[in-house]
């Protein structure tokens, strides 16, 4: 198996001088000069150089781990899969949201762990634990170090040292069932390498996050991550059938495919649970054949309002397409603007020919048996024609497809820039959606605004239901340089409050981390709370596995 790529420490994707690749040749690596003049209009923002400091001065404190706790490491797992080396540690510090990667841009790593493992097995994982617990000593799984909630900042109200147990090695298929279309893999594999495995016996996961070429199953088991075609194959949750969790108290094997009653489905307290009650340390998923065909377009609606309504007709009907996309007229205007390429050309004239200059973009997919898909997709429009929309063709969709991971190298561009670029997510029933989209731009804006200085807050809908659907926010505002992170928090906070009142989810595939941890008992209840913290005191009983991250203090 190749040696897999490490992301940057200040951004997203392998330098550009990595032999794979990297972001130079991205296109939405670079700003586009509308895209720019558009930015500085809306959002009083002076374009200025804010460039991260070296790699070289970013700040590591000395490793804290004690002897005795080394020692114990090394004698188990062998010395090379000890390290306290600066590199190591700083790789493992962190995720990768705004508030990280401000930390990382301006030299701070306070965060990182004193130590990095790398266990090879199950049995190896358990035992690191268990030393883990005898020792003092914190373990943050680590997987592909994507969290955008501060779920690896390894923070511990009693300061103990801190391990970062790297699930790298743990990176195989194990089996493939073709059959009954389960596969079993390693935590720390990620997307693309499935994909490929998989492809050998014509199958597929289907799981597309945004973050695909880094993150890992384990990590999207944990944070119960959603897909871009998640309408159409189900969440993560939903593609796991079975999971290994090794705890400090023990090994549990969960989930039992096809189906089973034999009680509560214990694999609902591992989804979702972060690292808090131990180690993801080997996933059955169920996959399916890989579409034959696929095919995604473009539509426009002239409201948002227009947009909502049709998708929940289409929810109602249980014709949602597999990729849906609902971006809002702000998203929509500035998408436009910021694409670059053949692609962005041919939505700009797809729109123009058809006279829809302002309005809502849809994007829209369908994959699976062609002449399945294609019935799908033609009761699909005609419910989206009645709504209203304009078919914008496949140019709109191919344009999608291409840019579709591109986002978080731009998102470094503008970091470069002096930006605040940051997203949030929720989830709300049809009939709350339109109070939280409203109460959360509101909220955004309200905190952020500065002197005539405007935030851009730009929502997509994605991931619809039968009972409702994800909002997905995107904000682009001028920096306070001399108060970056505060300037953030305050607008989170504001938001967070706003679509909890409206009615909106704490989240809906980000999970919660060290940021939502303060609202968690407003969703899950007192009870709810006091249960989870039970569990917990069950499978580590010495509070090691995790400490700072989903559980309020
Ligand atoms: C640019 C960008 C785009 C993103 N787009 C999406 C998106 O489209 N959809 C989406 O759902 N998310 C998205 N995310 C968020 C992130 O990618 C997901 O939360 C992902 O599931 C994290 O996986 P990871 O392997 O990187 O986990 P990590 O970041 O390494 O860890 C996340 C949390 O899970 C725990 N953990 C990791 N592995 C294990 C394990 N084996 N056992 C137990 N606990 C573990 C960690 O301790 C931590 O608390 C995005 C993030 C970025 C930066």
């Amino acid at each position: 198996m190749p040696e897999q790529s490490e992301l940057t420490i200040q951004g997203w994707g392998p330098p550009p001088s990595h032999p794979g690749g990297g972001d130079a040749d991205t296109p939405a690596a670079v700003l586009p000069r509308p895209a720019r003049r558009f930015l500085t209009r809306e959002l009083g923002w002076t374009p200025r150089a804010t460039p991260p400091v070296p790699v070289g001065d970013i700040r590591v404190a000395a490793s804290r781990l004690p002897e005795a706790a080394r020692q114990a490491f090394t004698e188990l797992l062998g010395a090379g899969e000890v390290s306290e080396d600066r590199d190591a540690r700083l790789r493992r510090t962190g995720g990768k949201s705004y508030l990280d990667l401000l930390r990382r841009r301006s030299g701070d790593a306070s965060d990182a762990p004193d130590a990095v493992l790398t266990p090879g097995t199950t049995e190896e994982v358990a035992a690191v634990l268990r030393l883990c617990s005898e020792h003092g000593v914190v373990a943050v799984p680590f997987g592909g170090g994507t969290s955008v909630v501060g779920g690896l900042s390894g923070s511990d109200a009693d300061d103990r040292p801190v391990v970062a147990v790297d699930l790298g090695r743990m990176s195989s298929v194990r089996s493939v069932d073709v059959h009954s279309s389960l596969v079993t893999v390693g935590p720390g594999m990620r997307g693309p390498a499935l994909e490929e495995a998989l492809a050998r016996d014509g199958l597929t996961l289907g799981h597309l996050p945004q973050s695909w070429e880094y993150a890992t199953l384990g990590g999207y088991a944990a944070t119960r991550s959603a897909g871009q075609s998640s309408t159409g194959v189900g969440r993560f949750d939903d593609l796991v059938a079975g999971l290994t969790l090794a705890t400090p108290a023990g090994v549990l094997q969960l989930g039992h495919p096809p189906a089973s009653a034999a009680g509560p489905d214990l694999l609902g307290l591992a989804l979702g649970s972060e690292g808090t009650l131990g180690v993801i340390t080997e996933l059955t998923l169920r996959v399916r054949p890989r579409p034959r065909g696929r095919h995604y377009e473009g539509w426009s609606f002239r409201t948002w309002a227009a947009g909502l309504a049709t998708l929940q007709q289409l929810a109602r009907h249980d014709l949602l397409p597999d990729v849906v996309r609902l971006s809002d007229a702000d998203e929509s205007r500035a998408t436009l603007l910021m694409a670059s390429g053949v692609g962005a050309r041919a939505v700009r004239g797809s729109l123009r020919a058809r006279r829809r200059g302002q309005g809502c973009l849809l994007v829209v997919g369908w994959e699976g048996i062609p002449s399945v898909a294609r019935a799908r997709r033609r009761a699909a429009s005609s419910l989206l024609r009645d709504g209203g929309a304009v078919r914008l063709g496949g140019g709109v969709g191919r344009a999608w497809v291409h840019g579709r991971f591109s986002a978080p190298y731009l998102r470094d561009r503008l970091l470069d820039q002096g930006l605040l670029v940051e997203t949030l997510e929720t989830a709300a029933t049809w009939t709350a959606l339109p109070t939280v989209y409203d109460a959360v731009r509101a909220a955004l804006r309200g905190a952020l605004d500065r002197g005539g200085r405007h935030p851009l807050v730009m929502t997509h809908l994605s991931h619809g239901y039968p009972t409702g659907a994800s909002l997905y926010v995107t904000v682009l505002a001028d920096r306070d340089d001399a108060l970056p992170i505060q300037q953030w928090l305050g607008a989170k906070r504001a938001a967070t409050d706003a679509l909890l009142a409206a009615g909106g989810t704490l989240t809906h595939h980000h999970a919660v981390g060290t940021d939502h941890r303060p609202w968690l008992a407003q969703e899950a209840g007192p009870l709810g709370i006091s249960l989870l913290r039970a569990v917990k005191q069950q499978l580590d009983p010495t509070g090691v596995c995790n400490p700072g991250v989903l559980l309020p203090d």
